[in-house]
């Protein structure tokens, strides 16, 4: 991949950055910063170099149009004090507040635009869309820089399209990301086990195909749990579920018995009455959740379960939180699995920005942790051997 060296002298360029500023917020209230840590470094570097920062990012998943609860200013505003420097902060990402703000960079400035998926082109699956906003962007900068780890298996406009209109390079973090994670690839030490959990069932629930060629033994909790307990004629109530995936799900069930693939699924839950940390919530058997209860966490024999089959991994890879951590009520199973993984002595990597944020604010060392990736589908994508569309634009 080519690198910020390759662009040469950056003093006085526009040098766009695509990073992965996509933070969990309560109101405008940032409750876990790691991804905007992660990516100062090469803003700083870039900053050194002279050149005028342009950072573009997502927040959420907005449809295409800005909302509020989406803007990247509290975002931008945390980047200042981390850098320790001013952020300007366009109120669009190509109007005319964001080409005033870039205008108005000096050498070394740092300019946030705001959130890229407030227009729709950013997401669009027509590339002529996607290519008339990437134009616009590319307006922005005399080079692009790619950063956002957590991105680069999307065919977004800021992250694939852009770089064709551009000079273009990996930044440090997405260098150092792929290096961690080729490890992972490349004859990991075995028993191998994935944990998968999470909530973005739809997206993640394939790459357990592939992972089946992989991994030694995969654990499910999350919001994945309860596709596989209805496709095994479970009732789950009114929890999370993919109903279009039950015979998916089913057929991952039979390939991984027939290649000698471990799935460990819990044997219990925490059910609520309501997706909240007040809500009345019992531990119930997996295969008993009432109709009327969601599944909010995996229980604590669960818990027992997954450390149990943790125990003598030698590599691991976890994405996902096991349950809603961000309620005391339900973070218990994913505290479970976190406690495992520092008393293993398997190399873990954790992956995605509510597991790393689970992991930090249930008040675990980041140390004891192998590594802790900004990426969650992105490791996944890379770790199944899949094309990531960010990562094969910046090889050419
Ligand atoms: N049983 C569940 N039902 C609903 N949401 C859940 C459940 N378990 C975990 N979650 C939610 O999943 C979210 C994280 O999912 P995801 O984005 O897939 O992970 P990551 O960001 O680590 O890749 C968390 O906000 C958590 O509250
Ligand atoms: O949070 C992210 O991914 P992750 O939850 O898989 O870690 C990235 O910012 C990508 O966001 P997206 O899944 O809305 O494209």
């Amino acid at each position: 991949m080519l690198t910020i060296d390759d662009l040469g002298d950056l003093r006085g360029k526009r040098v766009l950055v695509r990073s992965d500023l996509n933070v969990p917020l309560d109101g405008t209230t940032i409750t876990d910063d790691g991804r905007i840590r992660a990516s100062v470094p090469t803003i700083q570097r870039l900053r050194d170099a002279g050149a005028r920062v342009v950072v573009c990012a997502h927040l959420g998943r907005p449809k295409g149009a800005p909302e509020d609860r989406y803007s990247l200013r509290p975002v931008a505003s945390r980047l200042g004090e981390l850098l320790g420097a001013p952020v300007a902060f366009a109120t669009d990402t190509v109007g005319d507040s964001g080409r005033d703000v870039v205008a108005g960079l000096a050498d070394g400035d740092v300019a946030v635009l705001e959130n890229l998926r407030f227009n729709p082109g950013e997401t669009s699956k027509d590339d002529a869309e996607r290519g008339a906003f990437a134009d616009q962007l590319a307006e922005l900068a005399d080079a692009f820089v790619s950063d956002g780890f957590g991105v680069v298996h999307r065919k977004q406009a800021s992250v694939v399209d852009v770089a064709q209109r551009l000079p273009h390079a990996a930044g440090g973090l997405v260098l150092a990301e792929v290096e961690v994670l080729k490890r992972l690839t490349v004859d990991p030490a075995r028993p191998y086990v994935v944990v998968l959990g999470g909530s973005k069932v739809s997206d993640k629930l394939g790459v357990i195909e592939n992972l089946l060629g992989t991994a030694d033994r995969i654990l499910v909790g999350g919001g994945m749990v309860f596709t596989f307990l209805k496709a095994q004629g479970h009732e789950v109530g009114k929890s999370l579920l993919e109903e279009d995936q039950l015979d998916t799900v089913r057929g991952y069930l039979d390939s991984a018995r027939e290649r000698g693939v471990e799935i460990v699924l819990p044997t219990d839950v925490v059910a609520a009455t309501a997706f909240a940390a007040d809500a009345e919530h019992d531990v119930v058997p997996a295969d008993a959740i009432p109709a009327d209860r969601l599944g909010l966490d995996i229980g604590p024999d669960s818990g027992r379960l997954f450390a149990s089959r943790l125990a003598d991994a030698s590599t691991v890879f976890w994405n996902g939180p096991m349950g809603v951590f961000e309620l005391e009520p339900f973070s218990h199973g994913t505290r479970a699995v976190a406690q495992a993984l520092v008393d293993s002595d398997a190399f873990s990597v954790v992956g995605g920005g509510d597991s790393a944020a689970a992991v930090r604010t249930l008040g675990f060392d980041e140390g004891a942790f192998g590594h802790i990736s900004t990426g969650g589908g992105a490791s996944l994508e890379y770790l199944e051997g899949k094309t990531l569309p960010g990562l094969t634009v910046l090889d050419s």
